[in-house]
């Protein structure tokens, strides 16, 4: 069985201040959660919320990471500089870092191998356009950014790798994808996984759905046999709305 895990993409979003009372609200909320949960701050909230989330099960993210180990490399922040300031878990190839900072699936790939190597674990992120979708390449695209974001990756370093699949255009859009739409791109990813590695491998990896997840269409979208989990943008920005998330399951 796999875990569930449900994440939660600040953005551009909370000064230091904000986050602080925020993390507060989630460490008391969550203190006896029974999935995986993460919030991923501004580099510059880090080490504050990674202070108020320490000895909580809420993981602390980070929401991209330098190509570099060191060097220069201007307004830059390194995997190993995460690591010491808090972090777990780091955010990588999401569609804002590859469509407005223009990354590529080497960098990004650059990316995991390094932070894999500081010791964090990975959110790796994929997913199609609206162009894309219509042109029926929804699949081809994420298999294309799966196989060029985890070469070199090892079968023994995936207990560290979350995918997260999230279609550009249902992103910040409102628009979801519909559960079974999702969840046969889900599939066909776990298809490529077990292609690349495993039956076995594939199976345990933990897939999160992105794009408008909210407390009403959450129960829907974790319903469905491949998606393991979500990773929230908007909606993760209130307790309102994040811990029905996280709590998908309680009534
Ligand atoms: O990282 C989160 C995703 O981009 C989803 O954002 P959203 O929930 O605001 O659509």
């Amino acid at each position: 069985m796999r875990p569930y895990f449900l994440a939660g993409n600040w953005k551009l979003h909370k000064t230091p201040s904000e986050a602080v009372a925020y993390a507060k609200e989630l460490a008391e909320a969550f203190a006896s959660v029974t999935h995986r949960v993460m919030v991923a701050p501004t580099y510059v909230c880090i080490p504050q919320v990674a202070e108020v989330l320490k000895g909580s099960p809420v993981l602390v993210g980070a929401q991209n990471c330098a190509a570099a180990e060191s060097g220069a490399h201007t307004g830059e922040v390194a995997p190993a500089m995460l690591k010491e300031a808090g972090v777990d878990v780091v955010i990588l190839g999401h569609s804002e870092r590859r469509s407005i900072y223009g990354e590529s699936d080497e960098t990004i790939n650059q990316k995991v191998k390094l932070a894999l190597s500081a010791g964090l674990e990975v959110i790796l992120c994929v997913g199609e356009t609206l162009d894309e979708r219509e042109a029926g390449k929804a699949m081809q695209v994420v298999e294309d950014q799966l196989r060029k974001g985890l070469a070199g990756i090892t079968g023994d370093q995936l207990d560290k790798i979350t995918i997260a699949y999230e279609p550009v255009w249902a992103i910040g859009t409102g628009k979801t994808a519909t559960p079974q739409d999702a969840n046969e791109i889900h599939q066909g990813a776990r298809e490529v996984l077990a292609d690349i590695y495993s039956t076995e491998a594939a199976e345990a990896m933990v897939i999160q759905y992105g794009g408008s997840v909210k407390p009403a269409n959450v129960k829907e979208l974790m319903a469905m046999e491949h998606i393991d989990g979500a990773l929230v943008g908007g909606a993760s920005l209130t307790i309102e709305n994040f811990a029905p998330i996280v709590q998908f399951d309680k009534e």
